[in-house]
């Protein structure tokens, strides 16, 4: 006999989704089969034989990088897109927030909007009526709420579109990656929200590039590399499959991976001067030495670090690795371990530079990464402007007599 509470809430069965991409053709190609039209017809699969069952009160995220299918699949389990081949089955109330604003009609008020979107996610005039100044509360819209939509900020209409969401009392929450949007206060009160949603056992799955929100959110991740699932199960191996630079694109590398089981985390990351004190404005030509803490988390066979120097425009100005300089490995990594990396008479001008940190472990994975982890200043120079110092010499020949 099978419990209620055995059956899926959600099952995806065999579901591969196809995409006709239509691109023009170029001239030559026009002019030699001018009788077969102007556009090519391309297939292309956005997702490959998904299986999931998603049992209710989980909350699941989809990770993975850009294009690897995760909108896709989210739409394609709340029914806004259908399978090509495979089948999706549901059950109860879904409220979905997908891209921002589907679902949302720009010439309406927001006042409409809500009513609109409220019916069809199911509630009646009458269940609008009576949610709807919990719903502009939430949404913190305020005098907005009679403006129309296009006018709103996409902090704005995110705001909105969650509120509804929230209040129509889904059993099942899709949400694709809006809780980025929108400023922390208003972030924090959605996690909150998502919170409580776990605690009433509802069902929620995530799509987000926020790994943060995977391993503080899910109980259950799932990896995704070009429209594939290559990993299942814990978030937080599901995050150090990632982290190794989207590495695993087949199940088996992903499984590498998790089976290594390593993990780390960078405790702190300060630049010194050359006398070894802490320092956060140097001039150019000065030794600048990073000193960086990393502790184990799990056992680490084998592990080295990274180092990443940007200017204030996110280029990089300068990197180096542990691997590349030491001859030996740096061997296991055992509870905190402390390293330097001194880069000696920088040549870099004026600015402000932001230093990034990667831990790598026995499988050149990525355990651990702390992005701008610390600031420095070069001050002004009175020899060269421009990125890179240049110790220039001025001569002028004589004066002709
Ligand atoms: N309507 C469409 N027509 C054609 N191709 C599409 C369509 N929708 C998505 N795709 C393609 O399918 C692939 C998967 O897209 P999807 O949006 O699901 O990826 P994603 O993992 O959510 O990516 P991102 O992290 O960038 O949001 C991409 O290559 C995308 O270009």
């Amino acid at each position: 006999m099978t419990t209620t509470a055995s059956v899926p809430i959600i099952r995806v069965q065999n579901v591969s989704k196809r995409f006709v991409i239509r691109k023009d053709k170029s001239i030559k190609e026009r002019i030699t089969n001018f009788r077969r039209g102007a556009r090519h017809r391309e297939d292309f699969w956005a997702l490959r034989d998904i299986d999931l069952e998603i049992e209710a009160g989980t909350t699941i995220g989809l990770i993975g990088p850009n294009g690897s299918g995760k909108s896709t699949l989210l739409k394609t389990i709340g029914g806004i897109l259908q399978p090509t081949e495979g089948r999706v089955q549901r059950r109860g109330q879904l409220a979905a927030l997908l891209e921002l604003g589907a679902g949302f009609h720009p010439d309406l008020t927001g006042r409409e909007n809500v009513y609109l979107n409220a019916s069809i996610l199911g509630l009646t005039r009458e269940q609008t009526d009576y949610h709807f100044d919990a719903i502009v509360d939430f949404s913190g819209i305020g005098d907005f709420i009679d403006t129309q939509v296009k006018f709103y900020s996409s902090g704005m209409y995110v705001r909105l579109a969650f509120a509804v969401a929230i209040h129509v009392d889904p059993d099942i929450l899709l949400v694709d990656e809006v809780l980025a949007v929108g400023d922390e206060a208003f972030q924090k009160k959605c996690l909150d929200k998502i919170r409580s949603f776990q605690e009433e056992g509802r069902t929620i799955v995530l799509v987000t590039h926020t790994l943060s929100q995977i391993t503080a959110l899910c109980n259950r991740a799932i990896v995704l590399a070009k429209g594939n699932v290559v990993f299942d199960g814990d978030p937080e191996d599901a995050v150090s499959i990632l982290r190794s630079g989207f590495a695993a694109t087949t199940p088996k590398e992903a499984a590498k991976i998790v089976e290594a089981g390593e993990r780390a985390e960078v405790r702190s990351v300060r630049t010194l001067d050359a006398d070894g004190n802490p320092c956060e404005a140097f001039e150019t030509g000065d030794d600048i030495t990073i000193e960086v803490e990393v502790e184990a988390i799990r056992p680490v066979a084998s592990w080295g670090v990274g180092l990443h120097v940007d200017n204030p425009f996110g280029q990089l100005v300068t990197g180096a690795t542990s691997g590349s300089l030491r001859q030996d490995p740096l061997g296991p990594l055992e509870g905190r371990r402390r390293v330097r990396f001194t880069l000696p008479q920088v040549p870099i001008g004026s600015g402000e530079y932001n230093v990034t940190i990667a831990v790598m472990g026995s499988e050149r994975q990525e355990i651990a990464r702390a992005n701008h982890a610390v600031q420095f200043r070069v001050r002004k120079n009175t020899r060269s402007w421009g990125p890179v110092f240049t110790d220039v010499s001025f001569e002028a020949d004589p004066a002709h007599q």
